[in-house]
């Protein structure tokens, strides 16, 4: 059970009558850090006591006077201003320890009331380069996935593959402009990723050629504003004359940044140009922006040359991305594209019309959203769709084929404002009693501070990125195996396991919304907040059992039971028993670090202190011998249902 859960509501049938709304103060009742204040604390008699004019010590007398916990819990304790202390009785802990140890969810309970939800994640761009964001995403999405499912909610899992974009406008423009049939016949992914990053130089250098005259006056500008400022004199006025010698420091770092920029650019671009041959191919291909925007425009009119070529590179690409996802062993329950919507495009604009909802300015067709300075373009003047409109769409149609609770968007932060009007756009349109969600995350930075980078900047450099984690996960594999326990052939499966989970784990262990710096050395340490280090722990279990000869399947069913009389047994069962309150942690605001850190920072840690001081094989009875190892047995089911749900698989040796 929830114990966390259980308490709260004990507590809700004591508060109610008092207040109105109970739910802040029952958000006072945590677990406490320190065992001498108990296991829980209710910290709500405070706030109470100022909101009803009582003396907070009385108040908490009260609650605990007409508070029915007899049951589960030793006499509470009032402390200091009105901290109420609930220590549960050991036998309690005990009868849910043998519960627990014969139940295949370890004393999870399943949801009261299931919701049903649709996420939203992974969903790369094809046939453009998928990157380490992409990775986050799906591992983000997985994880969650896998944890409200386990929670017994209804999940269904949707890969909103971006297959209908411009890249399609500009593999189709190189494919009919540069392609090398024989590469196109031989790897026709690789060569459709050559064509697209083609292109894109093109692009690229077109583009920044014309803003280089506007960039420099802009230059100019500035430094004319510096020089006029600097020309300034004082005004005597300190705080303003402080204010006004911040403000041209900014400027002249903004300046210098700016010139920087601009100095480097200006090598790259003029680097293209001197090489003969791509001069002359920009120079045949300079309206190569507006070519690119009218083959997607050609491809979104149903053009025949256009969609016959749309329909032969997508499954291509797919079967490209389906490489990265297999080996993640991450899988989805619908993969509708962006192209999926296409036909519904037309009809969602007009029924914003219909409705009132949207009106034109400067010829396109704007959703003005109370809240927002600009408005959310549903077409454009030239009659192209947009993201938002899709999406739109995608609402719409999984509001009607599937009817959920909630659907969440697992997407990279910068994408914020567009679901944030996407939201409000929806809620307009009549869908109100949805949870949307904008499940954001950070950037993966490098070691040198900028957003981690893939050498080849495609795929390929995801999968490389992958076999790194591996073959590093397999030298410390091998290099830990001191005794030469593991053969060839379990070599190669601990280290997928180890490297890929060690991917997954150093993503999902960190706060998702803030930026995190990829490194191989981190994830993969045996020592700390890593999957390694939990597989590890899983897997000395196990030692043990093999060492002592255990059937620990049998055991779990002898009727033998765990006892808790010292405080570090103790400690550790109730930290395994608390499983239940970090998946709704995880869950409340989805978070799997929620997760990670309730495995690391609690349970690994009281198992640690646990090892130490209370021997398992030699214990001095048989009793104390089989409660002990069952709860390793439990810790360690613990551990591997934990990772699970991060899609981390464990191993018996390594
Ligand atoms: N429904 C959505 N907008 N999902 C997220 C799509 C992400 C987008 N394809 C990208 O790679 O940036």
């Amino acid at each position: 059970m929830n114990i966390l859960q259980v308490l709260r509501g004990r507590f809700d049938a004591v508060l109610s009558p008092l207040v109105d709304e109970t739910a802040p103060l029952l958000e006072m009742i945590r677990p406490t850090n320190d065992p001498k204040f108990g296991d829980y604390q209710a910290n709500c008699a405070m706030p109470l006591g100022k909101k009803l004019g009582k003396n907070p010590r009385e108040i908490a007398a009260e609650i605990v006077e007409k508070i029915d916990l007899s049951d589960m819990c030793e006499p509470l304790e009032i402390a200091g201003p009105g901290f109420i202390n609930i220590k549960l009785k050991d036998a309690w802990i005990e009868a849910q320890l043998a519960a627990a140890v014969t139940d295949e969810r370890i004393g999870v309970p399943l949801v009261e009331a299931p919701k049903k939800y649709v996420l939203d994640f992974s969903s790369p761009n094809v046939a453009k380069p998928m990157h380490v964001g992409h990775i986050r995403s799906t591992v983000i999405g997985d994880s969650l996935a896998k944890t409200l499912r386990f929670l017994g909610h209804e999940v269904i899992t949707d890969n909103h593959l971006g297959d209908w974009g411009t890249q399609f406008g500009m593999i189709i423009y190189g494919f009919k402009h540069f392609r090398n049939n024989e590469a196109y016949h031989e790897s026709p992914v690789a060569e459709l990723s050559r064509l697209y990053r083609e292109v894109r130089k093109i692009i690229d250098y077109i583009d920044g050629q014309k803003s280089l005259p506007a960039r420099k006056s802009k230059l100019m500008e500035m430094a004319a504003e510096i020089e006029e400022r600097k020309a300034m004199p004082p005004t005597g006025d300190k705080a303003a004359d402080k204010k006004a010698t911040k403000e041209l420091e900014k400027l002249q770092r903004q300046a210098e940044d700016a010139s920087k920029e601009l100095v480097k650019d200006e090598a790259k671009l003029s680097a293209l140009a001197a090489d003969p041959e791509f001069a002359k191919i920009a120079a045949e291909h300079s309206d190569i922006g507006t070519a690119v925007l009218n083959e997607t425009a050609k491809l979104h009119a149903d053009d025949e040359e256009n969609l016959a070529l749309w329909h032969e590179f997508l499954p291509k690409c797919r079967e490209d991305i389906q490489r990265i996802y297999q080996r993640l062993d991450v899988t989805f329950d619908y993969e509708l594209g962006e192209s999926f919507y296409h036909n519904q495009l037309g009809p969602v604009v007009n029924d914003f019309i219909e409705k009132g909802f949207a009106e034109e300015s400067e010829g396109a067709l704007c959703v003005f959203l109370d809240g927002f300075k600009a408005p959310m373009i549903i077409r454009k003047k030239d009659g192209a769709f947009l993201y938002a409109t899709t999406d739109l769409a995608t609402i719409e149609y999984r509001m009607r084929e599937w009817k959920p609770d909630a659907i969440l968007y697992v997407v990279d932060f910068r994408q914020g404002e567009h679901f944030d009007k996407l939201f409000a756009a929806a809620k307009k349109w009549g869908y109100a009693d949805i949870e949307l969600k904008h499940v954001s995350f950070g950037t993966v930075m490098g070691e040198d501070g900028k957003p981690y980078k893939t050498r080849s900047g495609d795929t390929v450099g995801l999968e490389g990125l992958l076999d790194e984690a591996v073959s590093r996960a397999d030298k410390i594999v091998r290099e830990n195996d001191k005794d030469g326990q593991l053969s060839e052939e379990q070599y190669a499966d601990v280290a997928q396991r180890v490297g890929i989970g060690g991917l997954k784990y150093g993503d999902l262990s960190q706060n998702r919304e803030t930026d995190y710096v990829f490194s191989y050395d981190k994830m993969l340490a045996l020592n700390g907040n890593t999957a390694t280090y939990m597989q590890y722990a899983y897997a000395r279990v196990q030692s043990i059992f093999r060492r002592g000869e255990v059937d620990i399947a049998a055991l779990r069913t002898s009727g033998a039971k765990i006892g808790v009389s010292s405080p570090a047994e103790r400690a550790l069962a109730m930290k395994v028993l608390r499983l239940p309150e970090a998946l709704q942690d995880t869950i409340a605001d989805y978070r799997p670090n929620q997760l990670t850190s309730y495995l690391f920072e609690e349970l690994a840690k009281s198992y640690s202190t646990f090892f130490e001081q209370c021997p398992v094989l030699k214990a001095e009875t048989d009793e104390q011998k089989q409660s002990r190892l069952l709860l390793c047995d439990l810790t360690a089911r613990v551990i591997q249902q934990g990772l699970a749900l991060l899609g981390i698989s464990t191993v018996d040796k390594m």
